[in-house]
């Protein structure tokens, strides 16, 4: 493609002097550059790109794009936020592979994993070849490939759904992350569904307030049914008994469908039962009331399952197959997984790392327990601070037992974070150990027969980040090392 050409898709840059080359690749990173394409200098949070512009001219970078002029022998396009251009861009290189997918955006504080998972099931049962972008990998069809972000950025999306496109996914669900909606990542993105989940305290390290944290996910409703294919429907799937949905419903053009439990929405859940094993409800719809059953647990996957119905009938799947495939659905990695390794008290993991979704999970918990309930429990180091103290309340106030420990404390001292959830609790009856195998290994001696111990954290994760290095650690294997050392079989 030629240069000019992908520059038709962009509405604000410099003209530049010079040639008008052919664009083999677009790279974000000066290593990968090859001979004709076009390197984009984003400034990062660790180092700037643009200082890696010659080291792409002498890969062989035919163009930069830049955000301010640069001394270099091929041309250089300005543009005000080399991010965003790129992923106008990249949406463009790959032939705007999103309109070719019918594709549905899952976006809040909690619930996005799960709630993505539900839906590509239910797509499956619906016999649609599969797409799936998350936390936990990517999936095109049966193939699952790791990421590093909830949503990558914008080059590495639009590869991806280029992928999926030329394999033959009809249907695709991602997890949107704020920081991917305030970084433009998703620019370039044609969604036919946006679902909203819940909006509670997390991330406030990088949006300052909880306003702009709610902005900034409003940004996906925003951007629904204003761009791009009119005639397509688009759907704004809001969660009812949550108050951000009610600017959600100002800042859309799209159609707004709301799912609840408490508040009087178009897709309800009533006459719920919630059992150790699994769920029962009545999913109430436009198109009839049915009841069903599930092996998910608690009230959160309540609404994980409304919210993954309400984007799945809107994608026009018969309410027949979501019911079966909400009926067939076990549980996603890491959440609410439970280590069985024939022991006589229960070990769930759980990935519940803000202080909503840790009271989810622990009242999930209170409602069966029938003895003891402990929680190993941290905080992440470089990320929001004032979630600490609240987190070790939330611990304090469900949990017999509560164990504060590590939880990739990155570059700081893990007894600062550890400091920082014990001022939360003065007076409080708590253990604290920064070996979170030690903790986990605490736990596990304690226990009795009866007892529910609750991992959170770390979920589906296999690492922990202390310093700058990461090291294998996975709870769900820890915790039955040390089970298998309790009962001396190691
Ligand atoms: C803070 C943040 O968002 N950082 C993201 C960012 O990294 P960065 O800014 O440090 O990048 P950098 O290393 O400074 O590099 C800047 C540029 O120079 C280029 N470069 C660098 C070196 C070189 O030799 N040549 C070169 O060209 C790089 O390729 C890049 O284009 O760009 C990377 C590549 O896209 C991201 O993986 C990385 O996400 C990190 C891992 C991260 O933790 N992000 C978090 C905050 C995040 O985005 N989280 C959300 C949600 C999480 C949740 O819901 O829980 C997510 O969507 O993941
Ligand atoms: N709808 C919900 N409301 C509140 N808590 C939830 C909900 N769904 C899941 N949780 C809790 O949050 C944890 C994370 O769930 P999930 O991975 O689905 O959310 P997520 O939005 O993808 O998280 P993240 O943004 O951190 O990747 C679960 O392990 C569970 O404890």
């Amino acid at each position: 493609m030629k240069l000019q050409t992908l520059l038709s898709y962009l509405h604000d840059f410099t003209a530049y002097a010079g040639e008008n080359p052919d664009i083999s690749s677009i790279e974000m990173d000066s290593r990968q550059v090859k001979k004709g394409a076009l390197f984009i200098c984003i400034k990062g949070f660790t180092v700037d790109g643009h200082d890696f512009a010659r080291q792409a001219v002498e890969n062989g970078a035919a163009a930069i794009i830049a955000e301010r002029p640069l001394d270099v022998d091929v041309p250089v396009v300005v543009v005000r936020d080399s991010r965003r251009a790129m992923a106008v861009l990249a949406d463009a290189f790959y032939g705007q592979p999103t309109h070719k997918l019918h594709l549905i955006g899952v976006t809040g504080t909690n619930g996005k994993t799960t709630t993505t998972h539900i839906i590509e099931h239910i797509a499956r049962k619906a016999g649609k070849k599969t797409g799936l972008i998350g936390t936990v990998n990517v999936k095109i069809g049966d193939h699952a490939y790791p990421t590093q972000n909830t949503t990558p950025e914008s080059l590495l999306l639009q590869r991806m759904f280029k992928q999926m496109v030329d394999e033959g996914v009809e249907i695709a669900a991602m997890e949107v992350s704020s920081h991917a909606l305030h970084m433009g990542r998703v620019h370039g993105c044609d969604y036919d569904v946006a679902v909203f989940t819940n909006l509670t305290q997390d991330h406030l390290d990088y949006h300052g307030t909880m306003d702009e944290y709610r902005n900034a996910k409003g940004l996906l409703f925003a951007q629904l049914g204003n761009r791009y294919d009119h005639k397509r429907p688009k759907f704004a799937i809001l969660n009812n008994d949550d108050p951000a949905s009610q600017y959600y419903k100002h800042m859309t053009a799209a159609t707004v469908i709301t799912y609840g439990i408490e508040t009087d929405s178009d897709i309800m859940a009533k006459q719920i039962e919630i059992a150790p094993n699994g769920m029962a409800f009545d999913l109430v719809t436009p198109y009839g009331t049915v009841r069903v059953r599930t092996k998910l647990i608690g009230l959160f996957n309540v609404y994980n399952l409304l919210a993954a119905a309400s984007a799945c009938l809107v994608s026009g799947f018969p309410l027949p197959v979501i019911v079966e495939a909400i009926e067939d659905i076990s549980g996603v990695a890491g959440r609410f997984e439970t280590v069985d390794e024939g022991q006589n008290f229960t070990v769930i993991v759980d990935y519940a790392h803000t202080p909503d979704s840790l009271e989810n999970v622990l009242r999930t918990i209170r409602q069966f327990a029938k003895k003891n309930v402990y929680v190993v429990v941290g905080c992440g180091g470089d990320r929001d601070r004032t979630k600490r103290p609240l987190m070790a309340q939330t611990a304090v106030k469900y949990a017999d037992v509560a164990i504060f420990t590590s939880d990739n404390p990155r570059s700081e001292p893990p007894e600062q974070i550890l400091r920082d959830m014990e001022a939360g609790v003065p007076g409080a009856r708590y253990v604290t150990m920064v070996d979170r195998k030690e903790a986990i290994r605490y736990a596990i001696g304690q226990a009795e027969e009866g007892d529910i111990i609750l991992i959170a954290g770390k979920g589906h994760e296999t690492y922990q980040i202390i310093g700058d290095r990461i090291m294998d650690f996975d709870d769900r294997a820890v915790a039955r090392e040390v089970i298998k050392e309790r009962r001396g079989i190691c």
